[in-house]
């Protein structure tokens, strides 16, 4: 008899505390995406920079190559998580230099810890709210220039990295082409999480009637953020439903967010609200474009 397709994922959203000592961020993963598994997680999601701090300053020094003959010691140690954990990992992200420019990317593992797919960042974190957050990405990395879907029993995922997260296009992209849901590395900070980062997730989730769900790193101490100048992430990891339902969230503390993406609730949303079927694209050609 065959074996009936579940209907349901289980997810793991790792929001870890990154220090600069990228030896021990790789142990804490390690451990985090280990535990996840053992409680049944079918996917793990590690944070935006999880083996370096998140600064322009820092990512030259903590880059990796990920393809090729010689991947760097973080993608070696993810391969081997995911495979001991017998998830797929989405590897959160590291500064990746492939030859001379940097990148900020994310590498996407499967259940034998082989590296499915990678994303780099396309859309750069430039912004300037004075006297609260200014970063500028551009100054020292890359933009990608793919947009990245894996595929798994249950259907292909998307992935794009935190700022990834403020263009719909991305998103709506991917469920266009089948996608159950988008993950994102993520690490907004305590100026735009507030205001954002919720309200971008519930947006993506019902403009597409599908899953969404992010990870972020967990904040620094205060000490850190206030004497050092330590990036300060807003945490607050979270999935949303398709009809912008927050399943599991957080706050900012050191965590693992999990919940189960059941499918059953993605085709009552798409069922309930035909959106897909009823689009006037023929009013939209531009937005057409892309698939
Ligand atoms: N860190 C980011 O890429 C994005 C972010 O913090 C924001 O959009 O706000």
């Amino acid at each position: 008899m065959a074996s009936a397709v579940r209907k349901a994922l289980n997810i793991a959203l790792v929001q870890m505390k990154v220090t600069a000592n990228k030896a021990t961020n790789l142990q804490v993963a390690r451990e985090k995406v280990l535990a996840a598994g053992q409680n049944g997680a079918d996917v793990v999601v590690l944070p935006e920079c999880f083996n370096s701090p998140y600064g322009v300053q820092h990512f030259e020094q903590y880059a990796e190559p990920i393809e090729g003959t010689a991947p760097g010691e973080s993608i070696r140690a993810l391969s081997a998580m995911a495979k001991d954990a017998q998830v797929y990992l989405v590897g959160g992200t590291i500064p990746e230099v492939p030859q001379r420019q940097l990148y900020n990317t994310c590498p996407i593992f499967n259940r034998a810890g082989h590296l499915l797919a990678t994303h780099r960042k396309v859309h750069l974190f430039d912004i300037d709210v004075p006297g609260k957050m200014t970063f500028r990405e551009s100054s020292v990395l890359h933009a990608g220039n793919h947009l990245t879907q894996f595929t798994t029993e249950w259907g292909p995922i998307g992935v794009g990295i935190c700022y990834d997260l403020r263009f719909p296009e991305m998103a709506m992209i991917a469920a266009r082409r089948g996608c159950i849901a988008m993950i994102y590395p993520a690490a907004f900070n305590i100026t735009t999480g507030p205001v954002f980062f919720e309200l971008l997730q519930r947006a993506r989730a019902v403009d597409n009637l599908f899953f969404v769900a992010t990870c972020s790193p967990a904040r620094a101490d205060p000490e850190a953020i206030r004497n050092e100048g330590v990036y300060p992430a807003w945490g607050h990891s979270s999935v949303v439903g398709p009809v912008g339902e927050v399943i599991a969230t957080c706050d900012h503390e050191d965590t693992t967010v999990v919940a189960q993406l059941d499918l059953d609730r993605l085709d009552e949303a798409r069922r309930f609200y035909p959106i897909y079927q009823q689009r006037r694209f023929d009013l939209y050609p531009d937005v057409a474009q892309g698939l």
